[in-house]
């Protein structure tokens, strides 16, 4: 089991994986003091830190700062900031920076970042010399809620999200609650989407706490962090349960298939469309598709979409700027999303607000149906 400190700052939330368990520090100051905790975990005093152009002005310099302070010898590689950086084409210098700063196995590789960042690294982490420790210190809102923990790490290709990479779970996540003050307004609604996520998959009371309080959550303090820790739970109590996505784990996807297959049709171009927007419309899609298989009552797709709008996040296909390939092409991209087993579509559907479910051998031309109707032609 999993459980998160009540009362002790920064939080405390357990990742209970045996001998691969590590913890997840939620609050404020935590750039500052990071070496502090690396130091007290890890025996390596080398590090390579890798961040992202829009990271690096505010947060590279207190980070090495404080590695310097504790004697950890660290270089940094800084890299263009968004999605497209999920690519083979950025993650060859990772992996060069990480041997050029010929990091050993009780050394580590820290990811400075969001989702990519976090992606991107610890892909290289787990490669290079086949797999070296990994520190993940998320400034996201995304990243703090999700991408930081659990392992999965990757990039992309044009056949679809997340495609090629592998199980990586990092040694430590320090999630400073005070960096989200600078995060754009649109990249802090998009974390947010995953943060509703937990709530609509299994935590109804959280969802109608996030219904009555997302603006105390975007305005910062308590309300935020704690909604930060409740999701870290979450996400650390399924993943201790079913590490490797064979079961519960793809609870974690709601959305995600509708999701990914729009990230991919929009070429990864972040002007259009960023993950977290992908899941929320992704969300809608999956409540209003299970209302149509006649399991949820279309009142539960109603009321996720206007939570979600009014937060800011786009809720329909026809709020991504710019023309979409037609269903059948975003098909093709559904058709290669991981969960697929014996090319029979999985889906996450739900009966109801926090009652998703994983649905095997959903009819892909029913999936076909549904997306010509909801396309916005
Ligand atoms: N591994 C997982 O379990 C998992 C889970 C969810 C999402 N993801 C992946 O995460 C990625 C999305 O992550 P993201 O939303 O963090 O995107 P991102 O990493 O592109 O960050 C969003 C933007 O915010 C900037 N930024 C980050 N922190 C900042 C800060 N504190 N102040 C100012 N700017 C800041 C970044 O430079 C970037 O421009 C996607 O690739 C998605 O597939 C992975
Ligand atoms: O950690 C998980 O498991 C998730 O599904 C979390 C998602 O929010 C995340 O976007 C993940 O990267 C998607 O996983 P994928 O296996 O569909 O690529
Ligand atoms: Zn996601």
């Amino acid at each position: 089991m999993t459980r998160a400190s009540l009362s002790a700052a920064p939080k405390t939330v357990r990742v209970d994986l045996g001998d691969r368990s590590y913890d997840i520090l939620i609050g404020p100051g935590l750039i500052a003091t990071a070496a502090g905790e690396i130091a007290g975990r890890l025996k390596g005093r080398r590090m390579a830190v890798i961040t992202d152009e829009h990271v690096a002005p505010l947060y590279l310099e207190p980070l090495m700062a404080s590695l310097k302070e504790k004697g950890i010898e660290a270089v940094s590689l800084v890299l263009p900031a968004g999605e497209k950086t999920k690519s083979f084409e950025h993650l060859i210098p990772v992996c060069e920076a990480i041997l050029g700063a010929r990091i050993e196995r009780n050394d580590a590789v820290i990811a400075l970042g969001g989702g990519v960042i976090g992606d991107l690294t610890g892909f290289a982490a787990g490669i290079a010399r086949r797999g070296s420790r990994f520190i993940q210190i998320p400034t996201s809102l995304l990243a703090q809620v999700d991408s930081s923990v659990g392992g999965k790490t990757g990039i992309n290709s044009p056949h679809g999200k997340n495609l090629i990479g592998v199980f990586h779970q990092p040694d430590l996540v320090l999630a400073d609650t005070d960096v989200l003050d600078t995060l754009s307004p649109r990249e802090f609604r998009a974390g947010y989407a995953e943060v509703a996520k937990y709530g609509l998959i299994d935590k109804p009371d959280f969802f109608a706490w996030l219904e009555k309080n997302w603006q105390a959550v975007f305005a910062g303090g308590e309300a935020r962090i704690e909604a930060i820790a409740i999701s870290c739970q979450a996400k650390a109590d399924v993943v201790a349960a079913d590490e490797r996505e064979n079961g519960r784990r793809a609870l974690l996807n709601l959305g995600h298939t509708f999701g990914h297959a729009l990230e991919a049709a929009t070429q990864y171009d972040g002007r259009r469309l960023v993950h977290g927007e992908g899941v929320a419309i992704g969300m809608v899609l999956a409540h209003q598709f299970s209302a149509r298989m006649n399991l949820a009552s279309p009142d539960d797709a109603t009321r996720v979409e206007t939570h979600l709008k009014a937060v800011g996040l786009p809720t329909r296909m026809n709020d991504i700027p710019g023309t979409l390939p037609p269903a059948e092409k975003l098909m093709d991209a559904i058709a290669q999303d991981k969960k697929v087993k014996g090319g029979k579509l999985t889906f996450i559907l739900t009966r109801g607000i926090g009652q998703s479910f994983v649905a095997d051998d959903v009819p892909a031309n029913e999936v076909l149906r549904f997306l010509e109707e909801k396309h916005p032609g």
